[in-house]
């Protein structure tokens, strides 16, 4: 059992309120008059979700996306967010990280409301945190949702990001479609939108295909099956397509695309790549053409 596991489980035994959704879900969601407020908070930390050689304005691009993701996942328009910032003793690659940052925010219109600002002391690693709000009028699709006979699908290919942080790891000038995918996501807000009120359940995928398909399953009580593992064209001329490079892609993370079920004959109204089904009992199994797969012991990313 990983720390974070342990740490979660012990939060979710006080959580009292509804709108925590259990601690098992994306976000929280607050009832408010007409509308629902949609509430996440994800943090990234120096040489845990970024290199430290990585461009500012790629990390605090990142930042945003991250959140951003989570809104897309249930479908929330953004309405605002809230920055906690480590100041760095560069004014230059700060200007830089909020360059990014607004980059990102602005694609979505989401405005910067405030935050806090403070300075680590010198040599400790350097975390960024943004609370993003999101609002929404119609379904605000869970995890937990998924039925026995939905189809599973995916908004893109996934492992792009885990090879790219590989590539920037080993040459921090590295660039092309692989290390922007690692450095710079994509979060799927508009597609979120159009799905959230027909899909059963929906996530983002940020720990791994494997690892977040496994926790949809445990949170909606069923069974899922993936028989396909999407790979991206530049993924496989860099890599090829063997198991080994499927399975890797499967639990690599950093994905950002939307995960969701949809009920058998239900036309997703996006693009979307179907990669399996759903049914009743519990856990998750992987086939790769054609093949059961011993499932790793880490499915994932888990802190
Ligand atoms: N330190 C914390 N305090 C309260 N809730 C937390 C904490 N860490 C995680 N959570 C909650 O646990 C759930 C799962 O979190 P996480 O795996 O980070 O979700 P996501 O991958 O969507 O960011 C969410 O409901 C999140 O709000
Ligand atoms: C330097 C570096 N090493 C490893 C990774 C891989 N990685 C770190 S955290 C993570 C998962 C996402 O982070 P988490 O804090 O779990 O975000 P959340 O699920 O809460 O959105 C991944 C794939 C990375 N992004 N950068
Ligand atoms: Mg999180």
């Amino acid at each position: 059992m990983s720390d974070e596991y342990e740490f979660l489980t012990l939060l979710r035994s006080r959580i009292v309120h509804d709108g925590a959704r259990g601690l098992m879900d994306d976000v929280a969601v607050l009832p408010l008059g007409e509308t629902r407020l949609v509430l996440t908070s994800d943090t990234i930390v120096e040489g845990v979700h970024y290199l430290p050689a990585d461009p500012p304005a790629d990390i605090g691009w990142k930042l945003a996306a991250v959140n951003l993701s989570d809104l897309a996942a249930k479908g929330a328009r953004p309405v605002g967010c809230m920055l906690n910032y480590a100041l760095s003793g560069d004014a230059a690659w700060d200007a830089a990280f909020l360059g990014g940052l607004h980059d990102m925010l602005d694609r979505h219109a989401m405005p910067l409301l405030g935050g806090d600002t403070v300075k680590m002391p010198a040599g400790s690693a350097r975390s960024y945190s943004l609370t993003a709000m999101g609002e929404s009028r119609g379904v605000v699709p869970s995890r937990a949702g998924a039925q026995a006979g939905d189809r599973l699908y995916v908004t893109g290919p996934v492992g792009d990001a885990g090879i790219g942080l590989d590539l920037a790891r080993a040459d921090p000038a590295a660039s092309g479609p692989l290390v922007d995918a690692y450095r710079r996501p994509r979060p799927r807000l508009s597609e979120g939108m159009l799905l959230a009120p027909v899909v059963s359940a929906m996530m983002d995928l940020s720990d791994g295909l494997l690892i977040d398909a496994a926790r949809m399953a445990q949170a909606s009580q069923v069974a899922i099956t993936i028989d396909h593992v999407p790979l991206s064209p530049a993924l496989e001329k860099a890599r090829g397509a063997s198991t080994a490079v499927q399975m890797a892609a499967a639990r690599a993370g950093d994905d950002y695309e939307l995960l969701f079920t949809l009920p058998r004959g239900v036309a997703p109204p996006v693009r979307a790549i179907p990669i399996g089904h759903v049914s009743s009992g519990a856990g998750l199994t992987l086939m790769i053409d054609g093949a059961a797969m011993p499932l790793p012991e880490r499915l994932g990313w888990e802190h």
